[in-house]
């Protein structure tokens, strides 16, 4: 195949990606629209979008190809016609781990700054190791599973028979390179959950006492709860979200899961739903907040290149006005454990504090909880007692 038939293959798709959907959603059905094109043609085009859009907005200036190769060449240890064609000096480097590789392009690119791959830093959190941060992006992150205890053994065990080795992580917690096709590995989900590490880790912010009568509030399709019944299987719980639609697939993922004590509501939560809730009162509230999903971006690099800065304020105050119309079916001296996955501090640290200052709350502990240093996502959570 000729690297000319590549570049076209790339620039057709580029042209007519504009961002609005998911990029995995969009080469679906783009590849289903264009049949001519045969595996090996998707497989290349698929590394080269994502590649470039890896790259975010570094090199603004530089020719669209030529960024292209540098992506591809910081994403990949395996060679390509685009890398031979614009790259070659770099060619046996490609071996070399991200950071080595990132000095090789600084050295060669001078106009290379790795701070433009994600160019929203003025917001990051303050917590947040920058560098390490935008070096991240060049590295496709794991698959995570969350496995029932009593079947953990045994789940190993049959991942280990198809050749695939999981990194144990943890107790429950196992690591799979990303594109694993598990469902067709083990059909069956009622023993295990894919939930990225960092989601995982909200848990620890919980800490339910038994038969507590918990809300999760922005539920979608409950991967929050199930961490809460995990913990604690008496729990009583409320579900609501604003989408139907997510609702019901939290039906099957918890009948799977056991969970049968819950009862469900959709609920726009920026509206007054005084005359639904008018008599509850919870021992726990999670608020995972809608939000920019910043942190989420090494799996959805498009977001890099199409996210619109202006949405940051728009998601901050989504979040406040949220916090404050849960705040009030909260028992005094309980929890309201709220959660993002981003890394912007007007949606994490800054929420918090306008909490502080408007709501009956204190603030017990939170946390960034950092997912770059371990191929995972990187989130939020803050744990906030009702006064
Ligand atoms: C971060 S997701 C929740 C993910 C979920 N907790 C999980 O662990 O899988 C945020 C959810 O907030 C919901 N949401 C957005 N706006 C809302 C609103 N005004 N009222 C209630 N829910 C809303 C979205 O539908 C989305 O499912």
């Amino acid at each position: 195949m000729r690297v000319e038939h590549q570049i076209r293959a790339f620039e057709q798709i580029f042209d007519k990606y504009d961002g609005t959907t998911p990029l995995h959603r969009f080469l679906f059905a783009y590849f289903k629209q264009n049949k001519q094109m045969g595996s090996s043609d998707r497989r290349w085009a698929t590394r080269y979008i994502y590649s470039f859009f890896r790259l975010g907005k570094a090199m603004p200036k530089a020719d669209q190809i030529l960024r292209l190769a540098i992506g591809d060449f910081l994403c990949n240890q395996t060679p390509s016609l685009i890398i031979a064609s614009k790259l070659p000096e770099l060619q046996e480097q490609l071996g070399r781990s991200v950071k080595d590789k990132i000095a090789l392009i600084i050295e060669n690119h001078p106009d290379f700054k790795p701070a433009d791959v994600f160019c929203f830093h003025e917001n990051l959190s303050n917590s947040l190791e920058k560098e390490d941060f935008y070096e991240s992006f060049f590295t496709q992150p794991d698959l995570f599973v969350r496995v029932q205890r009593s079947r953990f053994e045994q789940l190993v065990a049959t991942l280990k028979q198809t050749e695939i080795n999981p990194e144990i992580i943890g107790e429950q917690t196992l690591a799979l390179p990303n594109g694993t096709k598990l469902e067709k590995i083990i059909p069956d989900q009622k023993y295990y959950q894919v939930q990225d590490l960092s989601s995982q880790k909200t848990s620890a912010f919980f800490l339910p006492q038994p038969w507590d009568y918990w809300w999760d509030c922005c539920a979608a399709s409950g991967g929050k709860s199930l961490l809460l019944y995990d913990l604690e299987p008496s729990v009583q719980l409320l579900v609501s979200d604003i989408r139907e639609n997510s609702l019901n697939n939290l039906d099957e993922r918890f009948q799977e899961a056991g969970l049968k004590k819950y009862q469900k509501k959709v609920l726009d939560l920026l509206q007054n739903n005084e005359q639904d809730l008018h008599h509850y009162e919870f021992d726990g509230i999670i608020l995972d907040a809608p939000c920019s999903g910043s942190g989420t971006w090494g799996r959805t690099p498009e977001m890099l290149y199409y996210f619109d800065e202006h949405k940051i304020s728009y998601f901050s105050k989504l979040q406040k006005t949220i916090a404050e119309n849960v705040v009030r079916y909260l028992k005094e001296g309980k929890p309201l454990v709220y959660i993002t996955c981003s890394v912007f501090k007007q949606e994490n640290e800054e929420v918090v504090e306008w909490m502080l200052q408007n709501l009956p709350v204190k603030l017990e502990k939170m946390e960034l909880i950092k997912g770059y240093h371990s191929k995972s996502d990187t989130m939020f959570a803050a744990r906030l007692i009702k006064q």
